[in-house]
């Protein structure tokens, strides 16, 4: 039989013989047997090369499965957080602290009803909170999204996110926040100004007040002023605070069932007593600027009903974000202050010394503000301490490989602030109040803490310097104007905010005028 191999090695037969194509000569055999021989070389180069590509990468995935952290997901449905809860209602939350001890820094839980990693060391907090829209995004439970709104700006990423994102960084921008150094003196005078005539008062419902006024004012203008419409929508905000961090089941008498009603309240109260009412002129308003800019960005899907929907969420996130922390914050240092004689004395210098840099009576400017260095240490140790906001929460959107670990795609990261805060590696004595521990860093910004209180990464609280600005402003009115005096011993707890069993109560007294100290003293 006559063969002969082709270029490509394969035998051609048409009909019943072997049809010969080419010349089958032996200088053409060699070099098709050479070709032939890089095309085999060819293939095993390859193949090995595609396998060492794919046989790690599935060993690797393997590990990845294999690489969770350890840690416990508790009970059935409700993993560990009636235990995460019952430890934030005592004066001393253990939950976290015991966790690291047993598992290290990180470990696995589930929370809320998610399977989540919970992070508690500062660094890897940060890495976390500066990959948002990268690694991760946004993750808070169920309850939170459906108590505070899908579109309220703590809810949303992606582009959502970015245009709600771009309002609220323009309407907190530190050149308006100056200019509303005034109104917000005026509403911490109008707060603090009747206690002279009061015995005692509940610090926790004070603050509460001034803090929801001032964002009232700052979102809604004057339309929101104190009285009834104003008291009911504070009672609420407390309701739904309660419901934002409760088990998301819908059934009478819970919690999330009661934090969903007291939203359905607020968004009646403010449409029906607030917006719809007419504005006074030079008024600033927050809700129709947020419509005209949203309807402007012009996101695809917008229509006018979800508009609507989105400046609710808006208006409720800011009024919620705003107040509660911020309240928080002014309750916890003054007691804080109240404990610690050396810190009111040096607190009290530095106010005392800007009151009579002033003629009498004369009102608080930017620059006053920017000059109350130590009270700024006082708000920073007392966010370290006690944070309002204890936990962060961030969902995986991919695999991510972390300290050694892997937090599978879908999982939530759950940011532990307060553990972080209370670290003994960076945080020398870490239980003890000690505003003086900040000012090494504005000496040495090397030495700078790692501090989480307004979070950090793209998400960092556009409300922060609105918020110190407050704080520092009714300390000034408060630590020079008054003593005050506890009414007797509370108990702290932490859930669903810091608080204080009978919210702080204590016995104001109007200061002498001639025993105020004019003179800096400064304790080390
Ligand atoms: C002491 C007071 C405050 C504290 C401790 C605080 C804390 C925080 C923290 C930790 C975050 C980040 C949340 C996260 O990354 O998941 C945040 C975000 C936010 N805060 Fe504040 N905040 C305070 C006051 C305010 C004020 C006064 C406002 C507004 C008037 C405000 C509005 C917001 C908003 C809208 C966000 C969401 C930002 C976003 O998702 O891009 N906060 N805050």
């Amino acid at each position: 039989m006559n063969c002969c191999v082709s270029l490509w090695g394969e035998r051609e037969k048409v009909g019943g013989g072997v049809l010969e194509r080419g010349l089958c000569v032996q200088s053409e055999m060699d070099g098709r047997l050479f070709l032939q021989g890089l095309e085999t070389v060819a293939f095993v180069c390859v193949s090995v090369l595609l396998i060492s590509q794919l046989w790690p990468k599935n060993e690797e995935r393997a590990k990845i499965n294999t690489r969770l952290p350890r840690g416990s997901y508790g009970l059935p449905l409700v993993g560990e957080t009636l235990k995460y809860m019952a430890s934030m209602m005592t004066s001393a939350p253990a939950f976290m602290a015991e966790h690291r001890q047993k598992y290290g820094e990180m470990f696995k839980s589930k929370l809320m009803g998610a399977f989540c990693i919970i992070t508690t060391k500062a660094d890897t907090i940060k890495w976390v909170l500066n990959h948002e829209g990268k690694q991760f995004v946004t993750g808070y439970p169920k309850s939170f999204r459906k108590v505070l709104g899908e579109y309220a700006a703590l809810s949303l990423h992606g582009d959502q996110w970015k245009s709600t994102r771009r309002f609220l960084v323009n309407s907190l921008r530190v050149e308006l926040l100056r200019e509303r150094i005034p109104t917000i003196e005026q509403a911490v005078l109008e707060n603090l100004n009747p206690w002279a005539a009061k015995e005692s008062v509940s610090i926790r419902e004070e603050t509460k007040t001034l803090a929801f006024n001032v964002v009232a004012q700052y979102l809604l203008g004057s339309r929101l002023k104190s009285g009834p419409v104003n008291d009911s929508l504070r009672n609420d905000f407390y309701t739904l605070t309660e419901g934002l961090f409760a088990l998301p089941i819908n059934l009478p008498g819970t919690n999330y069932r009661k934090g969903l009603e007291a939203r359905a309240r607020i968004i009646e109260t403010l449409e029906r007593d607030v917006v719809s009412q007419a504005r006074p002129v030079g008024d600033e308003d927050q809700y129709a600027d947020y419509m005209d800019y949203m309807r402007k960005e012009n996101l695809p899907g917008t229509t006018e009903e979800l508009l609507l929907e989105k400046t609710r969420c808006h208006v409720l996130g800011m009024l919620f974000a705003g107040h509660e922390t911020a309240a928080s914050a002014m309750l916890f240092a003054v007691k804080y202050i109240m404990d610690n004689p050396r810190v009111l004395n040096e607190l009290r210098a530095e106010h005392e010394n800007i009151r009579i840099s002033k003629f009498e009576g004369g009102s608080l400017t930017w620059d006053d503000y920017k000059n109350m260095r130590f009270t700024q240490s006082v708000i920073t140790e007392t966010l370290r301490l006690a944070n309002p906001v204890a936990l962060l929460w961030r969902e995986a959107t991919e695999d991510v490989q972390l300290n050694g670990y892997v937090i599978p795609k879908g999982w939530k990261t759950v940011c532990a602030i307060r553990e972080a805060h209370h670290d003994p590696a960076l945080f020398d004595r870490p239980s003890e109040f000690n505003p003086w521990r900040h000012e090494q860093e504005v000496m040495n910004p090397a030495k700078k803490l790692p501090l989480l209180g307004f979070g950090g990464g793209p998400r960092y609280c556009p409300g922060a310097e609105l918020a110190r600005a407050e704080i520092c402003i009714f300390l000034h009115h408060l630590v020079t104007k008054f003593d005050l005096k506890s009414c007797g011993e509370e108990t702290v707890s932490f859930f669903p905010v810091p608080k204080f069993s009978n919210g702080l109560q204590v016995q104001v007294q109007e200061r002498d005028l001639s025993t105020r100290i004019s003179h800096k003293i400064r304790v080390h």
